[in-house]
């Protein structure tokens, strides 16, 4: 006699990458994955980025979100250009194509509930610096995860500076994860809990992408 099942498959393909980064941020607040982007894919953004530079399209990054806007160069020095999905050039439908694969793989595994998203590529140049914060002070409590992606190119030194600095809390102490921007390195945070900094870039320019993925 065939056995006929009471259950149907449901479409859904287990993404290990996905997964790993779930499991990190699940465990320790963040998630770091190199070569989240290939090396032409960071080359393709970051070709993007220096257009929109070059076309003075960038503006000094303000503290405070977009309806409250102070200039404060003694907390961040960076140069900012939002990101508009709706009119995305090649390199950034590409960016945008992967990030929604990501946050679709979120809503259906965790439901995280994430129904914005918003991105700005920056630019720090040499001297500039993003003092200790935390995501959520803009008062956009909305924001959920952080996201970061590194648009440097294959000669970054470390000794460029500009790392990012995670603090977290382990059993009551105060410990810090050094980030060094690589290119195709992808960072993703809690933006409510974790404090963290973009130390002084020594060398050279500092190139990424950065987001918030919100909820309601
Ligand atoms: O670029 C980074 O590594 C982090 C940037 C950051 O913390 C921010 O823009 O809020
Ligand atoms: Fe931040």
């Amino acid at each position: 006699m065939i056995k006929t099942e009471l259950f149907e498959q449901v479409d859904f393909q287990e993404n290990p990458l996905y997964e790993k980064i779930i499991d990190d941020l699940l465990t320790k607040q963040y998630s770091i994955v190199d070569s989240f982007f290939s090396a032409t894919e960071v080359e393709v953004l970051r070709s993007s980025l220096l257009q929109k530079y070059n076309d003075e399209e960038f503006k000094k990054a303000a503290i405070g979100n977009r309806t409250n806007e102070t200039i404060i160069k003694s907390i961040r020095g960076d140069f900012i250009h939002w990101i508009n999905e709706k009119e995305a050039n090649t390199a950034e439908c590409l960016f945008f194509g992967i990030m929604n694969t990501l946050v679709d793989y979120l809503n259906r595994t965790c439901f995280l509930g994430i129904l914005f998203k918003e991105f700005h590529y920056a630019i720090y140049p040499k001297g500039t610096f993003y003092k200790r914060h935390l995501d959520t002070f803009m008062n956009d409590d909305r924001r959920k995860l952080s996201f970061v992606c590194y648009l440097n190119d294959e000669n970054w030194d470390n000794a460029n500076g500009g790392e990012l600095v995670i603090y977290l809390n382990k059993d009551g102490q105060e410990v810090s994860e050094v980030i060094y921007p690589l290119p195709g390195r992808v960072v993703i945070f809690e933006s409510q809990l974790l404090e963290h900094e973009v130390k002084p870039v020594l060398a050279n320019e500092r190139y990424s992408i950065t987001g918030w993925l919100k909820t309601r």
